[in-house]
């Protein structure tokens, strides 16, 4: 048998195999996984992990501290916003609408600017930026594409399709090519040849950003913490863009059932490497610094107001901020940009005829596009979706000018909203409660979301959650909407008072719901 001497060497020769094992193994092991049971785990990296949405999986991923803690106590995912989702009132069928693109079209459009992006590529290759190469593989199967395709006559996107889930993590997680200013401010420079030009973006700083599957989305940064309220002294038109107000507006249009805001999601950057190492302007390029907390900024460049204090900065490169999934390009889809109706004066001391004119509504009735269709309707939806918000800063609106006066209309710029909790904005129900007419859909969905078991704040909170920028806003916001709810079915009440059931709720739902008691689902709670 083995001598003494080699016993003892494969004695020792085990125990230092064992002592590198607990070492390098089992004891790093342990270590990592005592942390993982205490850690409020900070979002891991952009590209390694698309946040989870709700309409995808379910695991807890990319989510940080008290959002995560929510989410593991919850099993499995939105309980209460797929109970809401499958109520019979968001289950209404609506006859096939139009289509708001030719597939045929739209491909072939987008065919032809991926070919002229991958010769510009050659040209910016030279110039040492490596730009990327766009095959009709990337783009031809990829969510925004889809989602363009999708929109209809009706709404921005189906109901419960997952495929906005879809879109809504790659905005989140994609990788970006390229940056760059929105079209409007490069308009304001004068380097737009776009024929619609919309109109000044002021102080507000966006960024077109491209990803790398072709799609496009606008970025607008966080410019105000989610704990700070709007001061009082401060006038809408100067209030600050919030982009968590961005987010959140997507999320509650959603659980309204409106479907026209488009596709938007939270998203941490780094300004350094997604945006300035990644534009080919010069202009946008210059406007980047480095702040004395040794914080990287860079500011709006515009013809008035634009200065380095209205700088944004990362932390030091990363920012939060919204990203909006781009609808078609103006010219496969062009929009008309219309004035909002009950818009309110800009300067400090006019008034508008909506705040004096009692009898507003009736001329407004009476003139197009107004006077037919669902449009008046809309509006009041409108209004509904942004007394919600506190939204005061509706000047325009927009909508597809294919679908003319028939269309829905776009959502756009919410960022004006949840700036304070503490006040309901009531001027922004006027054209409720000067028109005194509501869809029966609309009705009967803000009615359902005071119910206990389908309360707004609820579904909201838990919407929000899947967002990687999750809690998107603070609880007292959230406490609001439910009182704000209250005060639009207060309203309506009053009108039906005053006019009666029939003259107020117009009847968007055919006869499917005739025996549902308006008042079983009333407001008192
Ligand atoms: N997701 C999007 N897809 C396509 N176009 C968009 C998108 N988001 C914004 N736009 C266009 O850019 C315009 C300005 O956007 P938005 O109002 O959100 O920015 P803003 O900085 O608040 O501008 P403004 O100060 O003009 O209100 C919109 O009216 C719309 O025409
Ligand atoms: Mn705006």
């Amino acid at each position: 048998m083995w001598s003494k001497r080699s016993r003892f060497f494969i004695i020792l020769a085990l125990s230092v195999a064992f002592t590198v094992d607990l070492l390098f193994h089992i004891l790093p092991q342990l270590y990592q996984r005592s942390i993982r049971s205490q850690c409020t785990c900070d979002e891991p990296s952009r590209q390694s992990a698309a946040p989870r949405s709700w309409g995808s999986s379910h695991q807890a991923g990319g989510r940080s501290g008290a959002a995560q803690t929510q989410i593991l106590s919850q099993d499995s995912g939105p309980f209460k916003l797929r109970k809401l989702f499958s109520h019979p009132f968001y289950q209404t069928q609506r006859t096939p609408s139009d289509q708001l693109l030719r597939r045929k079209d739209a491909v072939k459009y987008y065919s032809y600017k991926a070919k002229r992006n991958n010769r510009q590529r050659k040209k910016a290759q030279e110039e040492n930026i490596t730009a990327p190469y766009y095959s009709s593989r990337v783009y031809l199967n990829s969510n925004w594409l889809k989602f363009q395709l999708a929109i209809d006559r009706d709404a921005l996107y189906p109901r419960s399709d997952p495929l906005i889930d879809r879109l809504v993590e790659d905005l989140a997680g994609l990788g970006i090519t390229e940056a760059d200013h929105t079209a409007d401010e490069k308009a304001l420079n004068g380097k737009c040849d776009c024929k619609k030009v919309v109109k000044p973006s002021g102080i507000q700083l966006k960024i077109l950003l491209k990803f790398q599957n072709f799609g496009k989305a606008t970025f607008k940064p966080m410019k105000q913490k989610r704990e700070e309220e709007t001061p009082e002294d401060v006038f809408y038109f100067v209030d600050i863009q919030r982009h968590n107000a961005e987010i959140a507006a997507f999320h509650l249009d959603r659980i309204l059932d409106f479907r026209r805001v488009p596709p938007v999601a939270g998203r941490r950057l780094n300004v350094s490497k997604e945006i300035r190492d990644l534009t080919r302007n010069e202009d946008l390029k210059s406007t980047f610094f480095v702040s004395p907390a040794n914080n990287v900024c860079f500011f709006a460049r515009c013809p008035y107001m634009c200065k380095t204090e209205y700088a944004v900065c990362g932390n030091p490169d990363l920012l939060e901020g919204s990203i909006s999934a781009f609808l078609p390009d103006l010219y496969l889809a062009p929009r008309e940009f219309i004035p909002h109706p009950w818009k309110r004066s800009y300067t400090f001391a006019e008034r508008e005829e909506w705040e004096t004119n009692p009898r507003y509504c009736e001329k407004i009735k009476h003139t197009p596009p107004y006077d037919r269709g669902t449009r008046l309707l809309d509006i009041i939806d409108m209004a509904i979706f942004d007394f919600l918000t506190g939204n005061m800063d509706r000047h325009h609106y927009e909508v597809f000018a294919r679908f003319a006066k028939d269309g829905h209309i776009i959502h756009f710029d919410n960022a004006r909203g949840f700036g304070k909790h503490s006040h309901d904005e009531l001027s922004i129900l006027a054209p409720l409660a000067q028109c005194c007419r509501v869809k029966k859909s609309t009705l009967f969905r803000l009615q359902l979301l005071t119910q206990e078991d389908y309360r707004l704040s609820d579904m909201m909170r838990e919407s929000l959650l899947g967002d990687r920028l999750a809690p998107v806003v603070t609880e007292p916001h959230l406490l609001a909407l439910d009182r704000r709810l209250r005060v639009i079915l207060d309203t309506v009440q009053k009108c039906v008072r005053k006019h009666g059931q029939e003259d107020v709720i117009e009847n968007d739902m055919g006869h499917v719901f005739d025996g549902v008691n308006l008042n079983s689902t009333s407001t008192s709670r």
